[in-house]
């Protein structure tokens, strides 16, 4: 067992803990602004598409449901992208060695919701494949405030909810076979790096 760096150790604690957990200051603030002037810039270059749901066969356009604009961290990495990819694996390290969760691969994408744009209520794990074991959603958005809504309502087992802000550099992780939640309309446009770790593949037959 090595010893894990001290910033993750609250966040494992939470995550055996109750399955969800928020956090602030685990980003370079400087990181945070280089990824959402990318983000700004790839949108303005239509490079982020309307999202869809479902995989494989079962992958449609969801207007109905979601109505986010998404671009895939899956071609050449920018810096940024690879400052974030590189700090996002090093937190799947700590959580490994704690928990036996079995983080393998981190599928990532932009996303930026337009005023009004909302994700109704669902959960990240699909019916056809177990691999998304713990999602995550890192916040760009700086000077956001209560008035400015987009919260991420987190739905508890015990009934409750949690509303989480979308403030810059906070990033939130749940189990994603667990939770359900729903994107909130923000009054403004909000943007995010939505990623899920994924368990190793060992092919289903
Ligand atoms: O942006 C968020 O707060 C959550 C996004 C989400 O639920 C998803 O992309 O599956
Ligand atoms: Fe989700």
């Amino acid at each position: 067992m090595g010893t894990m760096p001290l910033e993750f150790q609250p966040v494992a604690e939470a995550i055996e803990r109750d399955g969800w957990c928020v956090c602030d200051d685990l980003f370079d603030p400087a990181l945070i602004e280089a990824l959402a002037d990318e983000c700004r810039e790839l949108d303005a270059l239509s490079r982020l598409k309307p999202a869809a749901v479902g995989r494989g066969g079962r992958r449609r356009l969801a207007a109905a449901v979601r109505s986010d604009r998404t671009h895939w961290l899956d071609d050449t990495f920018s810096e940024a992208q690879t400052a974030f990819l590189a700090r996002m694996l090093s937190l799947r390290d700590a959580l490994n060695r704690r928990l036996l969760l079995g983080l393998h691969e981190l599928e990532a994408h932009y996303a930026v919701y337009p005023a009004g744009a909302y994700y109704d209520r669902h959960r990240d794990r699909f019916r056809d494949d177990d691999a998304r074991v713990l999602s995550t959603v890192l916040y760009l958005n700086r000077d956001w405030s209560e008035a400015d809504a987009g919260h991420l309502r987190l739905y508890l087992p015990d009934g409750t909810h949690h509303d989480v802000l979308p403030q810059t550099g906070r990033l939130a992780l749940f189990l994603s076979a667990d939770f359900d939640h729903e994107v909130l309309a923000p009054t403004r446009p909000r943007m995010s790096i939505a990623g899920w770790f994924r368990q190793r593949d060992f092919g289903v037959t």
